[in-house]
């Protein structure tokens, strides 16, 4: 391997493994559903978890699992045959009719995005049943997670972003992040010498999707020319919750709220 590519990929596995640390993503015996894609970043999630396992203390399973919307051209048989061969691991392929599901129940003119991802895991917790899989690893990294952040403040008015782990609705499935503290910019670095062949869903709204994410990406990168460690600053805020210097009166009054001095810098 290229030492540029070999020292992404190291950097990638230090900070994921910091995450499996920070937040005991990987816990004995789990059996863990690896949501792949067939994009970069799963692509990446899915090499991780395997590189970690070999030098793991505890004994966890991996299971990958593909879900075909139905939007055509999906080549299953070339994925199955690099996870195979590269992994050793059999690909499971969720065969679903999400496409026909989309253009029936999508008005016009808007984007398919969040309703299909609401689909495919719905069909990712189905197939974690089906399969005994208590756990459902994700590929979002850090970028991600900050564009999330933005997106929820401009757009919903909410402070929040993604979680590392957090247990599913269903009470069944912990949903784990282990690339959460991982820039893009490192996975692309390795990906595009890791000998790994990046595909997508055919979704006919590719080209449109998301431009709110994008326009996120695009105002962090302005932000970086300013201010080169941004996204580290916001991850940093992230993992550090000052619930006392919020306006959420959910949270009030905070146990030491009542007689306090105030310090904060925004406080005034
Ligand atoms: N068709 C799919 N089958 C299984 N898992 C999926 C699929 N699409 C997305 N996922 C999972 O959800 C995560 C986030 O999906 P999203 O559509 O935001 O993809 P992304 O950020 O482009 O990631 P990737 O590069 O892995 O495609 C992916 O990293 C992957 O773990």
């Amino acid at each position: 391997m290229h030492n540029k590519t070999a020292q992404a990929l190291s950097a990638i596995q230090r900070l994921a493994g910091k995450a499996i640390g920070d937040f005991a993503l990987l816990r004995p015996d789990d059996r863990v559903l690896v949501a792949l894609s067939g994009g970069k970043d799963s692509w990446t999630l899915l090499e991780v978890l395997v590189q970690l396992q070999k030098k793991a203390p505890i004994c966890y399973q991996l299971q990958p699992a593909i879900v075909d919307p139905g939007f055509g051209g999906f080549d299953h048989a070339a994925l199955r045959q690099s996870v195979e061969q590269r992994y050793n691991l059999p690909l499971h392929i969720i065969a679903t009719e999400h496409a026909n599901v989309i253009r029936e129940h999508l008005r016009p003119g808007s984007a398919c995005c969040a309703f299909c991802a609401r689909l495919r895991r719905g069909a990712l917790y189905g197939a974690a049943d089906t399969l005994g899989c208590n756990v459902l690893a994700l590929g979002h990294h850090r970028d991600d997670a900050l564009e999330t952040l933005l997106l929820n403040q401009f757009y919903s008015g909410s402070l929040s972003a993604m979680s590392a782990s957090l247990l599913a609705d269903n009470g069944r499935h912990r949903v784990i992040r282990p690339l959460i503290y991982v820039p893009e910019a490192l996975i692309q670095r390795w990906i595009s010498s890791s000998g790994l062949v990046t595909q997508s869903c055919n979704c006919p709204q590719e080209a449109l999707i998301d431009q709110k994410r994008q326009a996120m990406k695009t105002l962090l990168d302005q932000l970086e020319q300013d201010i080169p460690q941004v996204r580290n600053s916001l991850l940093n805020a992230l993992a550090n919750v000052q619930p006392r210097h919020l306006l959420d009166r959910k949270l009030w009054p905070a146990p030491s709220q009542t007689g306090d001095i105030e310090t904060a810098t925004g406080a005034q």
